[in-house]
């Protein structure tokens, strides 16, 4: 599916929080309203530097400690902290333009927007996610992409990371854009024998009904140009690269575990179903056709 060029929804970051993390690094967790949709999407954002323009742009009237509340600080909170834009245990300072309010870019407190940013655009699978399922690998991208965007370099295929910046959009579109009841379906006609796509088609809906603009619109609020995009999708960087306002200057593949490691990530007779369809019938950039181009019974 290929997004309008012109009409990029308009996204505004309600709310971050800074989330410590049984991984190791902290995590900022930002929560975005758009006007496109009526959904909560997210932005887990590694880097304190990495700053959501409209979260922190001030607004009329509001004083630092409601910019504390709602995650517009620079560094970090302790108690009895008073002022949002100040750290001065880090010596930190962020500036505003005077007229609009508008976050001044300074290359000390502020990520810079020319980086090379280690990016994933996920979308939500509760059953990959949050039921264990082995019916694809949603559950593993995830986490694979946490600690990529951590690391400097990931041993088991050499793949720079992010060295502790980047970030993970995290988009309610559950089921690739249909929901979850309707997965649910479609996974009883899998069972029946149908593969992801033709289930999907016969519950009348289109293959892939998701659209990444808003997820392309929250990149650019966070303050990105470059990225190096995490997929194994064309479509999400057809869709993330239509104007030149992002560039994805890198595709980092989305290698399942199981096929670096044989005794790690997932292995099921559904998930290889799952995966030869993706890249058989959907285009996806993953090879491994020994194991994966062969027919099912
Ligand atoms: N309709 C349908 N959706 C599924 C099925 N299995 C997983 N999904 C959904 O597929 C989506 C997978 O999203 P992603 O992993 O971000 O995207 P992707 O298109 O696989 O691309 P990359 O992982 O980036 O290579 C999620 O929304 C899941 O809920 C299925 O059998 N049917
Ligand atoms: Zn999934």
């Amino acid at each position: 599916m290929t997004a309008n060029n012109t009409d990029l929804p308009i996204v505004q970051c309600i709310a971050r929080a800074r989330i410590p993390t049984t991984q190791g690094p902290d995590i900022f967790l930002h929560l975005y309203a758009n006007n496109r949709d009526n959904k909560e999407h997210l932005a887990i954002v590694f880097g304190e530097d990495i700053r959501s323009r409209s979260l922190f742009k001030r607004r009329p009237g509001e004083t630092q400690n409601d910019r504390m509340i709602r995650g517009a600080y620079v560094g970090k909170l302790h108690p009895g902290r008073t002022i949002a834009d100040t750290d001065g245990k880090l010596g930190l300072t962020l500036h505003f333009d005077d007229k609009t309010g508008e976050l001044l870019y300074e290359s000390k407190t502020t990520w810079d927007p020319e980086n090379a940013t280690l990016v994933r655009i996920h979308s939500e699978c509760y059953t990959g996610e949050n039921a264990w399922s082995a019916r694809c690998d949603c559950g593993e991208q995830f986490d694979r992409a946490g600690k990529l965007i951590a690391c400097e370099h990931e041993k088991e295929t050499g793949i720079k990371g992010g060295n502790g910046h980047g970030v993970i959009v995290y988009l309610r579109q559950e089921g690739r854009g249909i929901g979850l009841g309707e997965k649910l379906k479609a996974y009883n006609l899998q069972d029946l024998g149908a593969d992801t796509v033709q289930a999907n088609v016969m519950l009348n809906h289109p293959v892939d009904a998701r659209d990444f603009s808003i997820g392309k619109a929250i990149i650019m609020d966070l303050g990105i140009s470059n990225v190096r995009l995490l997929t194994n999708n064309p479509d999400k960087i057809a869709q993330v690269e239509y104007e030149p306002r992002i560039r994805c200057v890198e595709r980092v593949p989305m290698v399942p575990i199981h096929w670096t490691n044989e005794n790690e990530g997932i292995k099921s007779k559904e998930i290889e179903g799952y995966l030869r369809t993706k890249i058989e019938r959907m285009g996806h950039l993953l090879q491994e056709p020994i194991k994966l181009h062969t027919t099912t019974e």
